[in-house]
């Protein structure tokens, strides 16, 4: 039987260690972000992020979010510097948010919430796939943006306009040509500790990499073809597959999981 987890309350964050001991690891994302306990670090560099848009694929309904996924056979969308060292590809960018305004992010700072929260998944190409890296302890390298509600976001509404094709979980849908740096804030400011997939298999194998600064998205967007209410549309997605019962894709973050002794640095003053 496959390990059938979810976010309800009979498969939830809360059930994930029965199938998956490691969700009470010594490095488990997503945490609660201190500032105030981070240690600025002088000698983090700068995020170093290249997208070509040409290597976006596809947008897909996995029954847990919706994930925009690239191809990764070379060096075109990639990570470098910050805190890593080498070369990561860009593999997918998600998201989590919530049934409310009010939560919805995974990562907390000094214990807010956000309405949601973009993952942008980067594999180390010291190792042979994704798959590969996923088990190491430097294998991959995940960046995390805030969304709050603000002023509409043209960028994030060309993703929005493919979910009439995704509602359903295990539905996919072509999507080329996407820039994901549209989706970056100005400053790229981060703090950046030692974590894990946020979700089953929840892998210790995460460098998690958490921009200071949210991106805007709109609690409504007035377009040619009435209003669209961005955070409105993420919640109309389904964990349902076609002919199964409805169920609103919502509330799909897991809360912040103990530091254990963790560090957080700072790339900012
Ligand atoms: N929310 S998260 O960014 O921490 C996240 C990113 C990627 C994944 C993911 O790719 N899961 C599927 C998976 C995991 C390990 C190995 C695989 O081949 C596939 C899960 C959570
Ligand atoms: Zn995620």
């Amino acid at each position: 039987m496959s390990h059938a987890w979810g976010y309800a309350a009979n498969n939830g964050p809360d059930k994930w260690a029965d199938n998956f001991p490691i969700a009470n690891g010594p490095r488990q994302s997503p945490i609660d972000i201190a500032p105030d306990a981070s240690s600025y670090d002088a000698a983090l560099k700068p995020l170093r992020l290249k997208y070509d848009p040409s290597t976006c694929l596809e947008i897909l309904n996995n029954g847990h979010s919706f994930q925009v996924t690239f191809a990764d056979d070379t060096d075109s969308s990639t990570l470098k510097d910050g805190p890593v060292s080498g070369i990561y590809r860009l593999k997918q960018f998600h998201f989590h948010w919530g049934a409310s305004d009010d939560k919805g992010s995974e990562h907390t700072v000094n214990g807010t919430k956000y309405p949601a929260e973009l993952h942008l998944v980067h594999w180390n190409t010291k190792y042979a796939s994704f798959g590969e890296a996923a088990s190491k302890p430097d294998g991959l390298a995940v960046v995390g943006v805030f969304l709050e509600i603000g002023g509409a976001n043209a960028s994030l509404q060309e993703v929005l306009n493919t979910f009439s094709a995704i509602k359903a979980k295990g539905k996919q849908t072509s999507f080329a040509d996407f820039d994901p740096s549209t989706l970056l804030p100005a400053c790229l400011d981060y703090w950046t500790y030692d974590g894990s997939l946020t979700t089953p298999p929840l892998l210790e194998s995460v460098t998690w990499i958490v921009c200071k600064e949210p991106i805007s998205v709109s609690r409504e967007q007035i377009q040619i073809h009435g209003s669209l209410v961005q955070m409105k549309k993420f919640r109309e997605l389904l964990f349902s597959a076609e002919g199964e019962a409805e169920c609103c894709m919502v509330d799909n973050y897991r809360p912040p999981q103990p530091l254990k002794g963790r560090s957080v640095r700072a790339s900012f003053k």
